[in-house]
């Protein structure tokens, strides 16, 4: 028999009652998540995440379709201890210590991991005195963390956990969350920090209105949106000099502000050697294109068109 997938979702919509009317927050939306990946998911503002991530959570029930937890209904794997959360707010009482906090959910789980082995497995065990609410926001999050082991679930789902963390705080955090991965647990997180989606996921699943737009490697979905930037000053470049960059073979996009240009193009060796040899452009840059230039391909291409045509025409005008 095989193993089932850690994470199964079939055609799940969820239609939320608005005050203007019915909202798709989901929209049909597949996903397989095989167990022992890391999975970032990604998505604007109201793209559908943290509705999905309650769907598979069994806090909230699809409209249609079906969500599997490890081959179970979700709240049937969450009361197995298979699945828990580490959301970014709630959940803490502020006079316990995070000893106390780690203990309390302990209580609740007929075999729990010890205590202070989920204390040192999340980083805080040089500060298991210390009250709740007299913790920075990143060592709460390790407290939530640390609560979230105690069933050694099998399935750990990060909603936005780092966000408001400092740049240390977050590396270190992610660190402990990695540490802890390589023993084989299944993680699906969101964030908006795309650096974290590329550096601590092994693949990354885009959702933008409700469905999946892009889903694979981070390195694949940079390859996906393709193309490479090409940075350039060009100086007085006038309206007739910037359409014909823009009508270069594989050049897709064109933005910039002043002198500085920037465009997106398919062939950058063709496109610098006719800024060389065509135009008074200078200071060639050419780089790679990151996660956050795919992430804005997939999730919003019509905005991003608009946006290139409108710095097009401030950059000739000023
Ligand atoms: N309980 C609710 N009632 C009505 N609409 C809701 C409800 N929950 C979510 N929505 C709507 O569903 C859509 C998806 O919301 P969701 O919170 O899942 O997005 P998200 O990707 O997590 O967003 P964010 O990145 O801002 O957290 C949004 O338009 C949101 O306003």
């Amino acid at each position: 028999m095989s193993t089932p997938s850690a994470i199964t979702l079939r055609e799940v919509t969820k239609t939320f009652r608005g005050n203007n009317g019915p909202v798709e927050a989901v929209r049909g939306l597949d996903l397989d998540v095989r167990p022992g990946e890391v999975v970032a998911f990604l998505g604007p503002n109201g793209a559908g995440k943290t509705t999905t991530i309650d769907t598979i959570l069994g806090l909230a029930e699809p409209t249609s379709g079906t969500a599997e937890v490890f081959g179970l209904e979700p709240r049937d794997a969450v009361a197995r201890g298979l699945v828990s959360a580490v959301m970014q707010t709630g959940g803490l009482l502020k006079d316990l210590s995070v000893r106390e906090t780690v203990a309390y959910t302990a209580n609740l789980f007929a075999q729990p991991r010890p205590v202070d082995e989920v204390l040192s497995t999340a980083g805080i065990e040089n500060i298991t005195d210390r009250r709740v609410g007299k913790c920075s926001g990143g060592e709460q999050q390790r407290v939530r963390f640390a609560m979230a082991l105690v069933p050694d679930p099998a399935l750990l789902i990060l909603d936005e956990p780092t966000t408001g963390m400092d740049v240390n705080a977050r590396r270190s955090f992610w660190e402990a969350i990695r540490a802890d991965a390589e023993r084989g647990r299944t993680i699906l997180f969101a964030t908006h920090y795309l650096e974290e989606a590329d550096d601590w996921a092994d693949r990354v699943v885009m959702v933008r209105d409700g469905e999946v737009v892009a889903d694979g490697g981070a390195a694949e979905i940079r390859a996906r949106a393709g193309g490479r930037r090409v940075s350039f000053t060009l100086p007085q470049a006038s309206d007739d000099a910037l359409a014909a960059l823009r009508a270069l073979p594989g050049v897709t996009t064109l933005e910039g502000t002043g002198e500085r240009f920037h465009l997106v193009t398919g062939d950058s060796d063709a496109t610098a050697r006719h800024l060389l040899a065509n135009t008074d452009a200078h200071d060639l840059q050419i780089t790679a294109r990151g996660l956050e230039d795919a992430f804005v391909s997939f999730t919003s291409s019509q905005t991003d068109a608009r946006s290139t045509e409108s710095n097009r025409t401030q950059g000739a005008t000023s």
